[in-house]
């Protein structure tokens, strides 16, 4: 079966930096499958988390996301293509701090008509998806209503999870999610969010320097082993 996600001869460099930052001859995640890709700080993996998204093209080589070749598609459907099919949950979770919890959550179904049909189909419309979400990841009901930016640091990542995985991508990208948050908090966090991926079918590809976290995911990498490149691995 073909993978979920493949990299193969992938190169990148910042502009005007004169080595790669990356060079990746083969990497794969398969449909379903938590990994944990570890790196130091600085060594490269946001990046590649925004090569993977579209958001920075390759240098060289090829990203293959669904089968689909993103760097062979046009700058607007890259984007339609990545907010159909992923679900980012980012280091600082970049919530939109005006917008309540619940506008947060279905904030991708208003970009993305498959994950605006697919969260009703599921769910019977987008906020009884958000509801639902917010609900299994853990948030209390009454703070639906509330402006994202009254929250603490843990409701606020339950939100940008249940952002994420709304409407089912079927890739769900994390860059260092938990890193404000103690040991349990994190680990309990982490089952909340194994379970919901299960639950939609979708793949999570998790970055983090904290090797705790490693043996709670299927597979686990660290950088050095997948970027021929890296200097500061
Ligand atoms: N927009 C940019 N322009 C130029 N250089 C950049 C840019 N973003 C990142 N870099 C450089 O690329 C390298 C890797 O950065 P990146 O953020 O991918 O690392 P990281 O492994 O995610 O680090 P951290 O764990 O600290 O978040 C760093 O040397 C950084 O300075």
């Amino acid at each position: 079966m073909p993978h979920l996600l493949e990299l193969s001869g992938l190169g990148f460099a910042w502009p005007g930096q004169k080595d790669e930052l990356l060079n990746i001859p083969e990497f794969h995640l398969d449909a379903g499958e938590t990994l944990f890709l570890k790196g130091p700080s600085g060594s490269g993996k946001t990046t590649l988390l925004g090569l993977i998204g579209g958001v920075q093209r390759a240098s060289r080589g090829v990203v293959r996301l669904l089968g689909q070749d993103i760097g062979k598609l046009s700058p607007a459907k890259r984007d339609y293509f990545r907010a159909d099919h992923t679900g980012y949950i980012f280091q600082q979770f970049n919530l939109l701090p005006f917008l309540s919890v619940q506008g947060n959550v279905e904030l991708p179904c208003c970009f993305s008509k498959l994950r605006e049909s697919r969260a009703a189909a599921r769910h019977g419309s987008v906020a009884q998806a958000a509801q639902q979400l917010l609900q299994h990841l853990g948030l209390a009901e009454d703070l639906l209503h509330r402006r994202a930016d009254t929250l603490s640091i843990g409701q606020q990542q339950r939100v940008a999870a249940a952002r994420a995985l709304i409407g089912q991508p079927e890739l769900v990208i994390a860059d260092e999610p938990t890193s404000a948050l103690d040991a349990d908090t994190r680990e309990a966090f982490l089952g909340l969010l194994f379970a919901e991926c299960r639950a939609a079918g979708a793949s999570l590809l998790f970055v983090s320097h904290d090797q705790s976290l490693a043996p709670l995911f299927d597979r686990s990498l660290s950088l050095a082993q997948i970027n021929h490149a890296c200097e500061v691995c």
